[in-house]
């Protein structure tokens, strides 16, 4: 007589680590445990975090903390030694800054990295990749027009102020339309009014749908629009939370105020 055997269950899988990081509804960037060194230096710690879809998010921290290295390594031109990051619920780790391009994260550079030789309208179709010359033009104007700088289109890149520089960096990201941002102090070295006018368009970019993260040091304007701050500390998150909870943290005033 045949007996039939029976056959081992398969060991129950466990849901991975990361399973969190599938919560793409919620969470459009998870960064998990990630650590990164130069030589003997620990420029990341073991740095988890995340930033919810929709959310206007900000990393600060002392200068030194690991907050470059952070967007670094999330925009793909760093390669963490540790852990992983997932962008749109895709594990973007190993992934190049063009893929992570292409799944949907645009980037502005502390140092603007706009060509000189170029106008600002040029500027923009240059990035356009994928569309013709006639929709990429359609789609600049109308960014200029959003960000009330049209009458900077025909300038070049080399005539633009510095303030100029940081507004006609954020329309050169949008050409590609991120879902979402990463703005490498934006703020900076920039006076108060034109300050107000890129937290009007990055709030009026927030309801548009777009996820915006950013590093910056002007306080004051990241306890204003941040729903979430993330605080750095020698390559450490030390606190994170909304603006109250950031102002009241005894560990937050003994790193950086
Ligand atoms: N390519 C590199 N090679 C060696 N060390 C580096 C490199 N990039 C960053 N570091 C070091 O790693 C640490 C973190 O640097 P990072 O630029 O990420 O800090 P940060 O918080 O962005 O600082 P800042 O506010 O001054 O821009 C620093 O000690 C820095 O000197």
């Amino acid at each position: 007589m045949h007996v039939q055997r029976i056959q081992p269950q398969p060991t129950p899988v466990p849901p991975p680590d990361f399973a969190s990081a599938t919560d793409t509804a919620e969470r459009i960037l998870v960064v998990e445990g990630v650590g990164k060194r130069f030589g003997g230096l620990v420029a990341l710690s073991d740095v988890s975090l995340s930033v919810g879809r929709g959310s206007i998010t900000g990393v600060i921290g002392p200068n030194g903390s690991g907050k470059s290295t952070l967007f670094n390594i999330i925009a793909g031109t760093l390669r963490p030694d540790r852990g992983r990051v997932f962008l749109n619920g895709h594990d973007t780790t190993r992934a190049s800054p063009a893929q992570i391009c292409r799944n949907g994260v645009g980037r502005t550079f502390q140092i603007s990295r706009l060509f000189g030789e170029m106008t600002v309208l040029e500027n923009l179709v240059a990035v356009a990749h994928g569309a013709s010359d006639a929709e990429a033009v359609e789609r600049a104007l109308g960014l200029l027009d959003f960000l009330e700088i049209t009458g900077l289109r025909d300038k070049w890149g080399t005539e633009l102020s510095y303030g100029q520089r940081k507004l006609v960096e954020i329309a050169r990201a949008l050409m590609l339309r991120p879902t979402v941002m990463l703005l490498d102090e934006p703020f900076a070295g920039i006076n108060p009014r034109l300050q107000n006018r890129i937290v009007d368009h990055l709030e009026a970019l927030r309801q548009r749908g777009l996820t915006l993260f950013f590093i910056d040091h002007e306080m004051r304007i990241v306890l204003e629009i941040c729903d979430t701050i993330h605080v750095l500390a020698q390559g450490r998150v030390i606190a994170e939370g909304d603006a109250a909870a950031i102002r009241s943290d005894p560990k937050v005033q003994d790193a950086y105020f």
